[in-house]
């Protein structure tokens, strides 16, 4: 066999003229529609119009055009079928050989902010995906592209054999269903948005590969990373990396780790991560002072680890950065001072990330987690707690300057993985007991870390205190406040041991556990 006809409808037009061009070279006849055809006639490549396949005029604005017996018996006919060949006859249709269609862009119109619903229903490909679909499924004697990237291979095969290989058509055709199947996920989960079932009976998203990882998260495991196509440009996904390697897969999660933690403030602040924990997290007037607590929270974590920052970071900070081996620091932007700063360090990359710092209120997304046989999925944990919320549930309140700790550790302990308890003092950070198995043991961990700091200090808790035993051991820390989310039946028991330690315990009616 070879292809002697190829049928072409395309919205993104790239490399497509030289590619019909060149099979046109091959003796393959073009058959394409509207705005394809138009273009390469103009381009000097010989084109028959769809209509003079279908005997039928393009109608309805372009909604139908392709759709039609004459295209679709063409490419579905089975080559070797006695009774397929006697009806082509007698009807008098001709084989399709080679399908060459890209959609419309509908993933693009619907990233528009201003975009329509009428715009984005209008983006449906309906004839498009119907041809992919048709040729894919009879690769045993059609070949089909929906990816420029396979015109250099097809014009190869077509040159060298008359036609690619069966291998070829093959990878095209399940190219081709991964293709149409994520262009289906997308209009479903956008109308999914808009009709407000956003956990509907089937859970339908797609993917696509930024890059092949070199390993996973040891080396003995194979890993990609992959994003949605409508990813928003402050997450890990939309970094410009500015130098250094290539991003590892436990670099991509520590990164987004601490890229989390940094959203919470609109101030000027500095997110170390280890292992997908915060190990220090300041917050000062200026990055340089953010970093400087970030970094004094705990000098010894902070070794290897990731550095996410909301402000430039500029070159006072680059200098005491550079200071650390660290694997990655991300910010909004470097200056120039900063970039020549770090940039002589080989073995850091620096990425920046659009947005942050805008003081924007967190979108709430959905996360899931796999399980063996199938996963579970949930809204992202965006709450922030507004403290005219908070309830006082001791006799002393807590000062003006132990509410601003209380809140910053808050903002701190929801990323910590459960059960955590964060102790902070002076806008920063001094111990982090994170993913103990009882809650007395992470507060443990964080006192222990904190030393002497802890006195005058506030803890911050992610869930109740099921007994007044973590209290006690705060209160003989020193720590003078509390921040926890209240609700167990033995509340009154924290309540009590509090009081008679004069410490001040505010409840926040949320939990915020982290697995
Ligand atoms: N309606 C049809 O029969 C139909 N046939 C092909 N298309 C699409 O029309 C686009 C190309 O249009 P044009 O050649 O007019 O620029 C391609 O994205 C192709 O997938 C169609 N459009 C939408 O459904």
């Amino acid at each position: 066999m070879s292809i002697k006809r190829a049928l072409v409808s395309v919205s993104d037009k790239r490399g497509i003229v030289d590619f019909c061009r060149e099979l046109s070279a091959l003796g393959v006849e073009i058959i394409s529609t509207g705005g394809t055809s138009t273009l390469l006639a103009k381009e000097g490549v010989p084109v028959i119009g769809i209509s003079d396949v279908t005997g039928f005029p393009e109608i309805m604005d372009g909604r139908v055009k392709t759709l039609h017996p004459a295209v679709h018996s063409g490419l579905l006919a089975v080559r070797d079928n006695e009774e397929h060949t006697r009806q082509m006859k007698e009807l008098g249709l001709d084989y399709i050989d080679l399908v060459v269609v890209n959609l419309y862009p509908f993933a693009e119109t619907i990233a528009k902010p201003d975009v329509t619903y009428e715009e984005a229903i209008e983006n449906i490909d309906i004839g498009g995906p119907t041809m992919l679909r048709s040729a894919a499924k009879n690769h045993a004697f059609v070949s089909v592209v929906v990816d420029a990237d396979d015109y250099a291979k097809v014009l190869e095969e077509v040159r060298a054999g008359g036609d690619t290989t069966l291998e070829t058509r093959k990878r095209l055709a399940a190219k081709v269903f991964r293709h149409t199947a994520a262009y289906d996920a997308l209009i479903s989960d956008y109308l999914s948005k808009v009709t407000g079932e956003p956990l509907p009976e089937r859970y339908t998203v797609t993917y696509e590969k930024i890059q092949d990882l070199r390993y996973g998260e040891n080396p003995h495991q194979k890993a990609a990373f992959y994003r949605t196509p409508l990813a928003a440009s402050d997450t890990l996904t939309g970094a410009e990396q500015l130098h250094g390697k290539e991003l590892s897969y436990n670099n991509i999660n520590d990164a987004n780790a601490a890229l989390q933690i940094v959203k919470e403030f609109d101030e000027p602040a500095v997110v170390a991560v280890k292992h997908m924990n915060p190990c220090g997290v300041g917050v000062g007037e200026s990055i340089l002072q953010a970093y400087q607590k970030a970094y004094n929270a705990d000098p010894v974590s902070i070794f290897g680890g990731i550095v996410a920052a909301n402000r430039y970071i500029d070159s006072d900070t680059a200098n005491l950065l550079k200071d650390v081996f660290l694997e990655i620091i991300l910010a909004p932007g470097f200056t120039d001072e900063a970039l020549e700063i770090l940039t002589k360090k080989k073995n850091i990359r620096l990425l920046k990330i659009g947005g942050l710092g805008e003081a924007a209120a967190r979108k709430s997304s959905f996360v899931v987690t796999t399980v063996e046989g199938g996963m579970v999925v949930q809204e992202s944990d965006v709450h922030s707690v507004n403290p005219d919320d908070l309830k006082v549930v001791t006799d002393r309140k807590p000062t003006e300057e132990e509410l601003k700790q209380l809140l910053f550790g808050w903002k701190v302990v929801k990323h910590v993985k459960s059960n955590a308890i964060v102790l902070a003092a002076d806008d920063m950070t001094i111990g982090v007991g994170a993913g103990q198995m009882n809650r007395v043991g992470a507060a443990k961990i964080a006192i222990e870390q904190a030393g002497d700091k802890a006195k005058g200090a506030v803890l911050a808790s992610d869930a109740f205190f099921p007994m007044g035993d973590t209290l006690e051991i705060a209160a003989k820390a020193g720590i003078t406040a509390v921040i926890q989310p209240g609700g167990s039946v033995r509340d009154e028991e924290s309540i009590k041991v509090a009081n008679e330690h004069g410490i001040a315990m505010v409840f926040t009616g949320v939990r915020h556990f982290k697995h």
